[in-house]
């Protein structure tokens, strides 16, 4: 490893003779130079990481030159050396960006303490450096993929967000649609960027531990708080902090998070002042958090102020455009991982992976290429290795070729009957419920549709129990079949594909 190098700027001769020596001898790379214009000459050719520098020097100022060498490289460690009677001159550099000072005389022993902070702390600082840039990367890498037209909302609200610094964000879906990622697009791709990305599942901490983690604690806020700890809030500053799950926050925080996003503000635990809070709030959840305000498990008021700006993120089946390039990225990514050379998944397999509904979205689809790399010997991936239940999507489209079954297209939704036979009646509910769904529960639409009139298509809603607020019966719901994701709609025996 190579050595790290200091330049010793002094006209005292017997100063910088023993700073050399006893510098030297701690196994730093040592070059003196005795005037301003000997260290300029020095400091092109020597390079060095520090610089310790008089004051007073025969020539020119100190001061001057700090600039000077700050100005050439602003990582530069420069520690001024200075007379007693001097300490404005001392104050003032370390203004224009020195790091230290000490003074004459000095102890040689304390001077070498001074230098190996400075060195520590610029060890530190590259430390940091290097993990900011590896999470930039990695947020790099971690791409969004999706050319369809929900996927193209999405990246342009990232966009707004982004670039508006919007303070909050909800961002919603169903498990596994991607919402982290998102979190994380908007924070790398925003102006708060080189400042921290922080996440807490509000889920997965413990009520009484939350409020701690999040805004810190003063010394003696409770038994084992032995001294002042910053939370969340205080350590993300400048940057985003991610509350995932923000579903599951205890009713008692969401007060806090509340006046924290309204006021800037917060307050650490059994701390008697504000504390400023500069980051912005990203929040996530899978849950209706609508149906909760309405039900009091969530705060309306905390509601309203974060659904300002609302990402609402697409189900894998709803946009089942993406999934041929979703399993090549993947595959290219867990080539990278692996070290495989898998090429594409074969023609068969796609069509299998774009007949299953995918309830487990995007993550359920990488879980399922990953296991396809890990079984498959060859360069593409065929369908032997495909789950049951992603092979049954397809039989299923298929049956109906087989004797005995219908299969036929309705409002654009692939309906399948079993061979067992189906009532009328559970035909005409079903018939019903496609409409209703594509005509995004519009009645004169649907009863357009069908080729009926409004009012019999009500009197038959009635009929089957499906009321006309959207909902039906009990269980057998409207909703879900409306919401499209039902494989199972209101007869347990009819399929849709
Ligand atoms: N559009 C996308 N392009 C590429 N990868 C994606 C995309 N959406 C999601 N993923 C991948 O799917 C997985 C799940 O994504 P993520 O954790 O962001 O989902 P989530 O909505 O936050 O899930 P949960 O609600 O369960 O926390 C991750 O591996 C993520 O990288």
């Amino acid at each position: 490893m190579s050595k790290n190098r200091i330049l010793v700027v002094d006209d005292e001769k017997l100063i910088s003779w023993s700073l050399a020596a006893s510098l030297k001898k701690d196994g730093y790379e040592v070059d003196t130079a005795a005037s301003g214009a000997e260290a300029v000459q020095k400091f092109e050719i020597f390079k060095p990481d520090l610089v310790m520098l008089d004051i007073c020097l025969p020539d020119t100022s100190g001061l001057e030159l700090l600039k000077r060498f700050k100005a050439t490289n602003e990582d530069l460690y420069v520690i001024m050396i200075t007379a007693y009677a001097n300490a404005d001159s001392a104050v003032q550099a370390l203004q224009d960006g020195a790091e230290d000072y000490f003074g004459k005389p000095f102890n040689l022993e304390a001077v070498k303490h001074v230098v190996e902070r400075a060195f520590e702390k610029r060890r530190l600082k590259k430390e940091v450096d290097y993990f900011r840039n590896e999470l930039r990367r990695k947020s790099d890498n971690e791409k969004m993929v999706g050319n369809s037209p929900k996927m193209i909302e999405v990246f342009k609200m990232i966009k707004i967000c982004a670039d508006a610094d919007a303070k909050t964000v909800l961002i919603t879906g169903e498990s596994g649609t991607g919402k982290e990622l998102v979190a994380k697009a908007i924070h790398y791709h925003s102006a708060r960027a080189d400042a921290p990305f922080i996440e807490v599942n509000c889920a997965s901490i413990p009520e009484n531990l939350l409020e701690n983690e999040l805004f810190g604690h003063e010394k003696g806020a409770y038994t084992d708080a032995s001294r002042r700890q910053k939370g969340v809030f205080e350590l993300a500053e400048g940057g985003s902090v991610f509350l995932d799950e923000i579903g599951d926050m205890p009713y008692q925080m969401q007060a806090k998070i509340l006046k924290a996003t309204e006021t800037k503000r917060f307050r650490r635990l059994g701390g008697q002042e504000d504390v400023e809070a500069n980051v912005r709030i990203i929040t996530a959840t899978h849950q209706d958090l609508p149906k909760m305000v309405k039900e009091g498990r969530f705060r309306g008021d905390l509601f309203f102020r974060l659904n300002v700006m609302n990402i609402c993120l697409p189900k894998l089946r709803e946009r089942k455009e993406d999934i041929e390039s979703l399993v090549q990225y993947f595959v290219d990514a867990l080539n990278e991982e692996y070290g495989r050379s898998v090429s594409h998944a074969s023609p068969e397999t796609l069509e299998y992976l774009t007949r299953y509904d995918w309830p487990g979205n995007v993550r359920e689809l990488r879980n399922c290429v990953e296991r396809l790399m890990m079984l498959e010997q060859g360069k593409v991936l065929t369908p032997e290795f495909l789950s049951p239940e992603i092979k049954q999507s397809k039989v299923a489209a298929q049956e109906p070729d087989s004797p005995g079954m219908i299969s036929s297209d309705f409002a654009g939704e692939h309906i399948v009957l079993p061979s067992t036979g189906i009532s009328l009646e559970e035909l005409e509910k079903m018939l019903i419920q496609l409409a209703l769904k594509k005509s995004g529960g519009n009645q004169s639409k649907a009863a357009k549709f069908l080729k009926t009139s409004r009012d019999t298509l009500r009197y038959r809603m009635k009929k089957f129990g499906l009321s006309e607020s959207g909902k039906d019966g009990e269980n057998d719901g409207f909703e879900a079949s409306v919401s499209g994701s039902a494989p199972q709609a209101s007869a347990d025996n009819l399929r849709w594909v």
